[in-house]
């Protein structure tokens, strides 16, 4: 691919392997989960999500999501137990939405897509940066949250009211005080499994961790998601809708629950 990765008919997810062979690796995510399947493991413990509104540092249009961005030089925004050891640091969270309300999550369940998934991205501070965690099999923990249509979500908000200052790819404006705890619903129950990135470099590094329970937005906060542009400023516009990979091949991968 000459042009960049993207996620339209001459760059998107079935082209990453041109430039990314790992796309066709033994390990990629997004996949559909199948609860029927996923064994229920008694050994798995709860999750811990300890974050500190005062890291959040910015919010940024990247041209394939936006993504808030914490400060993570200190242990102060973290993510332990669950299905991982050690301790890994909140790095950012992001969205993949569709261009309509029957579409936009990375992960399935049964089959099911919902409109959109968010993903609170932590790296394994046993590594001495995100990148260098970014290529270790045990590198990353990514938090996979469902969104359905609902009521409005008040705790979003904060988040879709700054949008408008990031419309076009590479705009970026500060972003402060802000908890992402918030943004979890009440329970933690997840299914867990080892995938990779959803978009490339695709690196088979990430713990995935699906929460079982969505939180809602409604139709109208669904629609700021949509406000985005794929493009840059001056460039023809294109709307950032339809930036999710779809479900991947399983290769014989377990699915666990942390839940009966
Ligand atoms: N959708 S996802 O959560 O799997 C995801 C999370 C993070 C990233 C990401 O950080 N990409 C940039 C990157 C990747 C590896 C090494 C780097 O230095 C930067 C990509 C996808
Ligand atoms: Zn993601």
């Amino acid at each position: 691919m000459s042009h960049g990765w993207g996620y339209g008919p001459t760059n998107g997810p079935d082209k990453w392997g041109d430039d990314f062979p790992v796309a066709n690796g033994p390990r990629q995510s997004p996949i559909n989960i199948v609860p029927k399947e996923a064994q229920y493991d008694s050994s798995l413990k709860a999750l811990k999500l300890r974050y500190d509104p005062s890291n959040a540092k910015g919010i940024l249009n990247n041209g394939h999501s936006f993504q808030v961005d914490f400060d993570d030089d200190t242990d102060s925004s973290t993510l332990t137990g669950g299905p991982i050891s050690g301790t890994y640091r909140l790095r950012q969270f992001h969205f993949h939405w569709g261009a309509s309300d029957d579409r936009g999550s990375e992960h399935t369940v049964d089959g099911i897509k919902f409109p959109c998934e968010l993903h609170l991205v932590h790296w394994n501070t046993k590594y001495p940066s995100f990148g260098e965690a970014a290529s270790q099999p045990d590198g990353l923990a990514v938090v996979g949250v469902f969104l359905k249509i609902g009521a409005a979500n008040p705790r979003i908000q904060k988040v879709l009211d700054a949008l408008d200052a990031i419309k076009t790819k590479g705009k970026q404006t500060t972003f402060d005080n802000f908890d992402a705890k918030t943004l979890l619903p009440p329970s933690l129950d997840y299914w867990t499994y080892d995938g990779s990135l959803t978009t490339p470099p695709l690196l088979e590094s990430v713990t995935w961790i699906v929460l079982r329970e969505p939180i809602s937005v409604n139709p109208a906060q669904m629609a700021m998601f949509r406000s985005l542009l794929f493009t840059g400023e001056g460039e023809a516009p294109c709307c950032m809708v339809d930036n999710y990979r779809p479900p991947q091949p399983l290769k014989g991968r377990q699915v666990r629950a942390s839940f009966k």
